[in-house]
């Protein structure tokens, strides 16, 4: 958007791989842009945070906010991060919180900030939510739906409308507050269509009705949309889960009860084993059976792994003492529970089922004639409802999935 950009990170592996121009992570299209802009030195990468505070007027906070034992957002982080902006600031900046927090946290933000400035410099804090997608990043932040702007001071606004003058979306101004809380409720309501759509999946399965034909039907409808109403085996990745517990926590501290969204919760945390007693109910003892797991991302196109339901059948495949053999694309993990190997034909060899845990294309896509013959019996559960069940089928597999009827 023609910024000249300063990305500082604590963590020197990964300044020194992106000033290097190599992504750490696994992310569509964004290693070109990455080295074009460092050709054009439109941004670098360090791990001096007095030197990047002090030279940028724009300061974004982008660190984690994982999830506490109690639920709550962890702000230690937010904390350290704006206590060094305290520290070093030497003039009028905006300081951005692009990280999910809590209600209450440009607050916090700010005052840390005051406590922490050798002598008072004058800034504002601004709240401006993020809502891309891992997988399809550069897209959507690019192309935004909207673009959220909490914040108290006019000055401060007028320099965040002017950082996203390119970006061609509405812009919503409101308070630091509201737009916190925008992006919890964001995140909470994405969370909530897939939650109800797997628990409408499991009395689908009974009815032997196709949750897909569901899905379809309802999301024409425009109040509804067609977007995030994808059964499957729950919802995962490094936000929603943990999003979905920090407004719950805030709600509870409050003496609000949002119980649709426990209920939604609830109905995610036992999604992937709701689709593992299928196996159990099919295969019978599992112990010492060979399941290839296709997948271990939380989504396609992206190496994260956070939270991803796949390490949920896993787990559950290890605890039963079953051979466990993974696939994924991209994701590159050892573990204990699993052995990975790098093509699809060797983690189906000699297996008693395979579990597509991962939407990735390459899945989809598998010519699976040539599959049945390299496998025990040909028994293909799809935790994402992937495959066209009449094919499937017609190839001689017996095919369990989500409601895929
Ligand atoms: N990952 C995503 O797709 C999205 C994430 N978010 C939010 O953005 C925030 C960050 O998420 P991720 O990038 O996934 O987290 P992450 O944990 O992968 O990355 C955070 C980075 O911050 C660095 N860091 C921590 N303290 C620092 C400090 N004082 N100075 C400089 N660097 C510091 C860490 O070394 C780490 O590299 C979270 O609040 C998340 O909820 C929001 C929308 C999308
Ligand atoms: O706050 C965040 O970090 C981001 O969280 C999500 O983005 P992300 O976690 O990258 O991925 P999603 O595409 O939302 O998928 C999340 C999980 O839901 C699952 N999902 C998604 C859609 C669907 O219909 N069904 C379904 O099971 C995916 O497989 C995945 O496990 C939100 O979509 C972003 O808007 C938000 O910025």
């Amino acid at each position: 958007m023609g910024h000249k950009v300063t990305g500082l990170d604590l963590d020197e592996r990964k300044v020194n791989s992106l000033q290097s121009g190599k992504l750490h992570f696994y992310e569509p299209g964004l290693n070109d842009l990455l080295l074009k802009h460092l050709n054009l030195e439109n941004i670098t990468f360090t791990t001096d945070t007095q030197k990047a505070i002090k030279e940028n007027d724009v300061i974004f906070l982008c660190v984690g906010t994982p999830q506490s034992p109690n639920g709550s957002a962890d702000l230690q982080y937010v904390k350290n991060a704006a206590s060094s902006i305290g520290s070093f600031m030497n003039q009028y900046k905006v300081v951005v919180n692009k990280s999910t927090v809590p209600v209450g946290t440009a607050e916090l933000v700010s005052n840390i900030i005051k406590e922490n400035q050798p002598s008072e410099v004058p800034f504002d804090v601004v709240s401006n939510p993020e809502f891309l997608r891992e997988g399809s990043a550069l897209k959507d932040a690019l192309h935004p739906d909207r673009v959220v702007i909490g914040s108290t001071s006019k000055k401060a606004t007028l320099i965040m409308k002017e950082l996203y003058k390119e970006v061609t979306c509405p812009i919503i101004e409101t308070n630091p507050k509201s737009a916190e809380l925008i992006k919890y409720a964001a995140n909470s309501f994405l969370a909530l269509k897939i939650s109800f759509m797997n628990e409408l999946a499991r009395l689908c399965d009974e009815l032997e009705i196709n949750i897909n034909d569901v899905s379809k039907g309802i999301g024409l409808d425009h109040r509804i949309g067609p977007h995030f109403l994808q059964a499957g085996i729950g919802y995962g990745g490094s936000c929603f889960p943990k999003d979905v517990q920090a407004l719950l926590h805030t709600s509870r501290k409050n003496g609000i009860n949002l119980s649709i969204l426990e209920r939604a919760s609830e109905v995610n945390r036992t999604q992937a084993t709701y689709f593992m007693e299928k196996l159990t109910n099919t295969v019978g003892d599992l112990n010492g059976k060979t399941i290839a797991v296709l997948g271990l991302a939380f989504k396609a196109n992206t190496d994260d792994t956070r939270e991803s339901p796949s390490l949920t059948v896993v787990d559950y495949l290890a605890k039963h003492n079953c051979n466990v053999k993974v696939h994924d694309p991209v994701v590159r993990l050892q573990s204990s529970a699993y052995i990975q190997y790098s093509t699809i034909e060797e983690t189906v060899a000699d297996a008693d089922a395979i579990i597509i845990c991962t939407d990735w294309d390459e899945y989809r896509n598998i010519q699976w004639h040539k599959l049945k013959d390299l496998m025990k019996q040909p028994l293909l559960f799809d935790g994402r409802n992937l495959i066209n069940r009449d094919d499937i089928i017609g190839l001689g597999y017996h095919y369990i999935s989500i409601a895929n009827f």
